[in-house]
């Protein structure tokens, strides 16, 4: 997969249109409003609990298929990919950090944070100037002290944790980085910090993030703002 640079510049980075998903015929549809994502922007979407939020995401992520509506990641509509190749899309492009980390217990900070290199030549090769550079940078600058990188996660602080989980999902510039409500373990002022710094990083590498969470007071630090209603 090529991109040059006016197909990055044009092509949205997520793209939906007319989704509805449900989990099973027993279950209440799910319907979600039409995104557009363009290359570097971040959006946040509203929802109360059960909403579909996570839902949504692991659509996004090729883990889950609707049954009604498109989805393009990158211009390529995920319903045409094989399986291997959402798997091959999500692990070069996409950066997630979900609610509860998803950290590999029994491996470090540092190895934590190198993992989508391990899985993917893309992210391996977009590091800057290598990978262990790049995931020395972004623990620094999300202030995870250098004397916790050789470390398991678990000696870690949930806050501390929740920015090996933005490092991991930094690395290797992916196009998309989809958040699943990361700050609610924090309090106010470590959660504005903490989303500065994730936008901040994320656009210095023209990464899109879709952030989901059911607490409006964090609106205000996005570019778009999309609501998701209750299920039908
Ligand atoms: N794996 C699953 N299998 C069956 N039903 C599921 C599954 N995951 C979620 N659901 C159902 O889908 C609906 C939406 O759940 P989802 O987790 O997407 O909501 P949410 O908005 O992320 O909620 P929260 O804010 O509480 O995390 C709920 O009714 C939930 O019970």
């Amino acid at each position: 997969m090529t991109f040059s640079q006016t197909d990055r510049e044009e092509t949205p980075t997520l793209r939906t249109r007319d989704l509805r998903f449900r989990w099973s015929p027993a279950d209440p549809w799910l319907a979600f409003p039409d995104l557009t994502l363009a290359p570097g922007t971040n959006l946040f979407l509203k929802g109360p609990s059960g909403s579909g939020k996570s839902t949504l995401l692991s659509l996004v992520c090729g883990l889950a298929a609707p049954q009604q509506g498109l989805i393009e990641v990158m211009g390529q509509d995920l319903g045409q990919l094989s399986r291997g190749e959402r798997d091959a899309l999500r692990a070069n492009h996409l950066g997630v950090i979900f609610q509860q980390f998803n950290l590999v217990p029994y491996l470090s900070v540092t190895a934590n944070t190198l993992l989508p290199c391990r899985l993917s030549a893309g992210r391996r090769d977009r590091t800057d100037p290598t990978p262990d550079a790049e995931a020395k940078r972004l623990l620094s600058a999300l202030a995870v002290p250098s004397r916790l990188w050789s470390k398991p996660v678990t000696q870690l602080s949930v806050g501390q944790q929740q920015r090996v989980a933005a490092a991991r999902a930094l690395i290797g510039a992916p196009r998309l980085i989809l958040a699943d409500e990361p700050t609610s373990a924090l309090d106010r002022e470590n959660r504005d910090r903490f989303l500065e710094l994730l936008l901040t990083l994320a656009g210095e590498r023209r990464t899109s993030v879709l952030f989901v969470s059911h607490d409006d007071t964090l609106a205000r630090h996005f570019d778009q703002l999309t609501t998701l209603g209750d299920p039908a």
